[in-house]
């Protein structure tokens, strides 16, 4: 397949790459990745960090030299990490002209509908305006309940959310390798997978280090999670000169997990996958702009909303004789959709109050039935 021009990427760095294996963070490492970021979002890639690291330079600022023990100090040492890890970031950006926005997240703000659609709007928006989120998860706040807890699967949820083209995580090793190398002299490394089966699980290990969370084994958890929804993941040094643009430009770079299923099939299968939570009946203008032109559903085109559902929820769409033509996700609850039907989007804001954009059904969130 030929390399697409313009590619959204989620880039993850462990606290591997960060630290280089130190205490400490190390920033001519951090600075050279920033560098690269640069680099590509000047050639029109769209790049999102998930960076983790907040324990490490909470133990590097208040001199802790024990790895924490217990949640509440981990939890300390992040709360106070945080706020130094994007300062560093927003510095060494700025070296760049580079504007970055922080978001912090939790697995509850990524599972709930309504909180997902506003992280990706926050995250849509940052990066029309090309400012690189840096994200990581909001340890000081989470629970087991709420949490990721490891930010490799984490950031397979941010490639989700970006609906990005690949999915980048750096760590301290090549890639994947037939045993943990730190433990086994006679390894080799694995370039491609197709399949993530349960002898390829066996061999992916825990963090050794004490500085890492999750080793491979999250690792693989975030390809198969990435995979799923038709998104390529890459596992590779954070080391190697150049890593991100080879990645991007389908390089072969450490070890690479296909994914069988295309971003489109598994968006099929996301919207088909239950039934929908309502209907929207459309006049014949919307129809043919949805059908011949292949453009958003604007509010102006329903002439009738059905049913009660929430913002985020997948609607049923159909023409005025009922005959369903499309299936998409909603910008905005039925109760909303009803006060804004058959009105201009520039009106939303007055109706409303509030505006969550023109769109009611965005193209990139509905499929066409064929
Ligand atoms: N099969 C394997 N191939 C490569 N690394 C492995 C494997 N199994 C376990 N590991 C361990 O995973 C570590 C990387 O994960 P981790 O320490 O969590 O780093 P990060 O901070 O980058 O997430 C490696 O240093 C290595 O010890
Ligand atoms: N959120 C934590 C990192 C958790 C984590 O998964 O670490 P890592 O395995 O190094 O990517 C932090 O900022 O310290």
């Amino acid at each position: 397949m030929a390399t697409k021009a313009q590619q959204t990427i989620v880039v993850k760095l462990g606290t591997s790459v960060l630290t280089g294996g130190t205490k400490k963070l190390d920033r001519s490492r951090i600075v050279e990745l920033i560098r690269q970021c640069a680099k590509q979002q000047a050639l029109g890639h769209r790049i999102i960090i998930v960076t983790s690291g907040a324990v490490a330079a909470g133990r590097e600022y208040l001199n802790y030299p024990e790895l924490p023990k217990t949640i509440a100090s981990k939890q300390l040492l992040a709360s106070v990490g945080q706020s130094r890890l994007i300062q560093l970031w927003e510095q060494l950006f700025s070296i760049y002209n580079i504007h970055i926005g922080q978001m912090l997240l939790t697995r509850a703000d990524l599972e709930d509908r309504e909180r997902f659609l506003n992280a990706q709007d926050a995250l849509k928006a940052l990066l029309d305006n090309h400012i690189v989120p840096v994200i990581n998860e909001n340890d000081a706040v989470a629970t087991a309940e709420i949490k990721v807890g490891d930010n490799d699967n984490l950031s397979a949820l941010v490639a989700i959310l970006a609906q990005a083209d690949k999915l980048i995580l750096l760590t301290d090793q090549a890639g994947l390798y037939t045993a943990d190398p730190r433990t086994n002299p006679d390894v080799k490394l694995i370039e491609e997978v197709e399949e993530i089966d349960d002898a390829l699980k066996a061999i992916a290990g825990d963090s050794v280090s004490g500085l890492g969370t999750g080793g491979m084994a999250t690792k693989l958890q975030a390809a198969e999670i990435a995979n799923r929804s038709g998104i390529q993941t890459i596992v590779a040094a954070g080391s190697r000169p150049d890593v991100i643009s080879d990645v991007i430009n389908d390089i072969p770079v450490g070890t690479r997990f296909h994914s069988k299923k295309s971003i489109l099939e598994s968006r099929k299968q996301w919207l088909f996958g239950a039934p929908p939570a309502g209907r929207l009946v459309l006049d014949d203008g919307a129809v043919e702009a949805l059908l011949k032109s292949g453009r958003s559903l604007l509010p102006k085109g329903i002439i009738e909303v059905r049913d009660n559902f929430s913002r985020g929820e997948v609607l049923d769409i159909t023409n005025k004789e009922g005959k369903s033509i499309a299936r998409g996700m909603s910008r905005y609850n039925s109760d909303a959709l009803r006060m804004i039907a058959g009105h201009h989007s520039q009106e939303i804001i007055h109706i409303l109050g509030y505006e969550y954009g023109a769109v009611a059904v965005h193209r990139d969130d509905m499929i066409i039935k064929s």
